[in-house]
């Protein structure tokens, strides 16, 4: 039977990257993305910047929305302290397995907590289910209708306190406007846009990162 695409994705890292090694994982994907196929990675470019937030703001809780092959997984887990907690959200159950085993293959599952299920089901049970007070760090990288409700959500549970950082992958490609239109305009967001371009391609795309005011 046909491959899938995460499946062969996930090939890629086992034939090219070191076990242990979320650098050459990462470095893996990349170049499977350009050289053989397009996959909706945040990619090198915006990954950059990822690592540029994730590496000021030093966060003990992280929670991710939208998993796919794991590659932001790997990437924000890769700059944790010690103790900190990475909390990752797929309902795709097929992205969701191959995200498991590239995480492994990177040696970051003890880091990360890969939860199989819609984002609005299980931000409410954020606190119930994982001990989570309130999120240092969010990263939106899913369906991008999500992102707003989701943030709404994450407010009404108080799982964001004065200083959280909400950062968004997308926001220009495919594009979250509702989302940029509250961030920007809401006095109790302070936002920033990173102007990038969409993982491995010339189109225009960008991250935007708002502080949560309390
Ligand atoms: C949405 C996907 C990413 C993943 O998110 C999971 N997901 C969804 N909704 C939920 C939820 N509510 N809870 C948990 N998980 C959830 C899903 O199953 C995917 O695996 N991302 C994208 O669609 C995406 C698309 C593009 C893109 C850009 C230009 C094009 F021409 C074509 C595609 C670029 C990107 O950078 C993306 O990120
Ligand atoms: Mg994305």
């Amino acid at each position: 039977t046909q491959s899938t695409r995460p499946q062969r994705l996930l090939g890629a890292v086992q034939k090219n990257a070191t076990r242990g090694d979320p650098r050459s994982v990462v470095q893996a994907i990349d170049q499977f993305c350009r050289q053989k196929e397009w996959a909706m990675n945040v990619g090198d470019e915006k990954g950059c910047i990822l690592d540029s937030v994730v590496s000021e703001v030093n966060p003990a809780t992280v929670l991710e929305l939208g998993t796919y092959c794991g590659y932001s997984t790997v990437r924000i887990a890769s700059l944790l302290p010690p103790h900190a907690k990475l909390i990752t959200l797929e309902f795709n159950p097929d992205f969701a397995a191959i995200a498991r085993q590239v995480i492994a293959w990177a040696g970051l599952e003890d880091k990360v907590h890969l939860v199989e299920g819609a984002s609005g089901d299980w931000i409410p049970k954020m606190t119930e289910q994982f001990g989570v007070k309130t999120f240092d760090l969010v990263f939106l990288d899913h369906w991008k209708d999500r992102y707003l409700p989701d943030t709404m959500l994450m407010e009404e549970c108080g799982l964001l306190r004065k200083g959280s950082i909400l950062l968004a992958d997308n926001v220009i490609c495919p594009g979250t406007p509702d989302y940029l239109e509250y961030v920007r305009s809401s006095p109790r967001y302070e936002s920033q846009y990173f102007k990038s371009h969409l993982e491995y391609t010339k189109v225009e795309d960008g991250l935007e990162k708002s502080v949560f005011l309390g």
